[in-house]
């Protein structure tokens, strides 16, 4: 089983579309979870004056659970390195992506990176609902920008009527097709849409007891604080799931899915083993390790987004079921080892 990798999100957007009301808004709400933000410019990040401990290099330290450090796209990878490590007790980093790179460029280096301690934790797009149309007259690439994002947060809502804003999230599902869009004002995303609400134990694994507890059909609406609500949805499967099936299933996801976590049982296929999954967007990575005595084996997952059918989402897992558990899809099975993160 890999370490512990930590979550990295890329939030990007046009000038003023709300990026940095977002990552104050998921610094105010972190909800015991260290964060670590990674900006090109302290400028309006809500560096509390009285909060910054001290400053390092282009680090700052807030005491109260947040690491924040100022980076240009070649210094990009290092600073990740940086806050990654151990003693940075980190557990999601934010990335405001605009001003340092193409958000293409950005997802390119997250993948592609060497480093064991992070893992692409999927791109979010801020839109600004009200100049929705005029940006995207002046910035054809914005429509670029939407496709490859794994979220697009519509943000500034209260700044445009009902109709309006009806208009625009329609623009945007024809842009970006099946990508999940939450709708909100202020930024007011709820956290746990990115990283799980409290720091798990340091060994990395979510009980699924911990994913049951995040599991409802709306969060956040009724919090003071006034989130954007999202969904998420329990799959629980006590038959083996059929590799190639279940593959199929990831890479033709259901509309609105942003993540999804938890483990698999591919039965003999699998040689029996459990099989983690991780998936931002259309990033897949699997893990396996031997199933824990104490565990009973079975596929227990959670999907994470914003507009899912959840009955659409329920009968596709229900279908990836093996038909036959007994047979062996050796090649099937070539399809989740693709995505097997390298590590024993
Ligand atoms: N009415 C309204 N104003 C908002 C909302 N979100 C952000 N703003 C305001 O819009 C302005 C720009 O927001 P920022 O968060 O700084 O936007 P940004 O994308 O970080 O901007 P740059 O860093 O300049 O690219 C600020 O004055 C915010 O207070 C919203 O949902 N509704």
């Amino acid at each position: 089983m890999g370490t512990k990798r930590i979550p990295v999100v890329l939030v990007a957007g046009f000038l003023g579309a709300g990026k940095t009301t977002l990552l104050n808004h998921l610094l105010a709400n972190r909800q015991g979870v260290r964060i670590g933000v990674v900006v090109n410019d302290f400028g309006s990040v809500n560096v509390d004056a009285l909060a910054v401990a001290g400053q390092v290099d282009t680090m700052v330290s807030l005491g109260n659970g947040c690491l924040c450090c100022a980076v240009d796209a070649s210094g990009l990878d290092a600073m990740l390195a940086r806050l990654a490590e151990a003693e940075a007790g980190i557990d999601v980093i934010v990335v405001e992506a605009s001003g340092i790179a193409e958000p293409r460029d950005l997802i390119r280096l997250m993948i592609a990176s060497e480093n064991p301690g992070i893992r692409y934790g999927g791109l979010v797009e801020v839109v600004d609902a009200a100049e929705f149309e005029r940006a995207r007259a002046r910035h054809p690439e914005l429509a670029d920008h939407l496709r490859v994002a794994d979220l697009v947060v519509l943000n500034k809502a209260d700044r445009v009527d009902a109709d309006a804003l009806a208009e625009v999230s329609a623009t945007v599902e024809e842009l970006a097709p099946r990508i999940p869009v939450l709708t909100t004002a202020h930024g007011r995303v709820n956290p746990e849409l990115f990283f799980d609400p409290e720091p798990r134990d340091r060994a990395g694994q979510l009980s699924f007891d911990d994913l049951r507890a995040m599991d409802a059909h709306d969060h956040g609406d009724h919090s003071e604080h006034l989130h954007a609500a999202y969904q998420s949805v329990t799959f629980t499967g006590e038959d083996p799931l059929a590799p190639r099936k279940f593959i199929e299933f990831l890479e033709r996801r259901p509309a609105g899915i942003y993540r999804i976590k938890g483990h698999l049982d591919f039965g003999p296929n699998g040689t029996r083993s459990r099989f983690g999954l991780h998936t931002v967007g259309s990033f897949v990575q699997f893990d396996r390790s031997a199933w824990p005595s104490d565990r009973p084996r079975r596929t227990e997952i959670v999907l994470i987004g914003s507009g899912m059918d959840t009955h659409t989402v329920h009968a596709a897992l229900a279908d990836c079921r093996a038909e036959d558990p007994g047979t062996v899809d050796e090649r099937g099975m070539l399809h989740v080892l693709r995505y097997l993160e390298e590590s024993a």
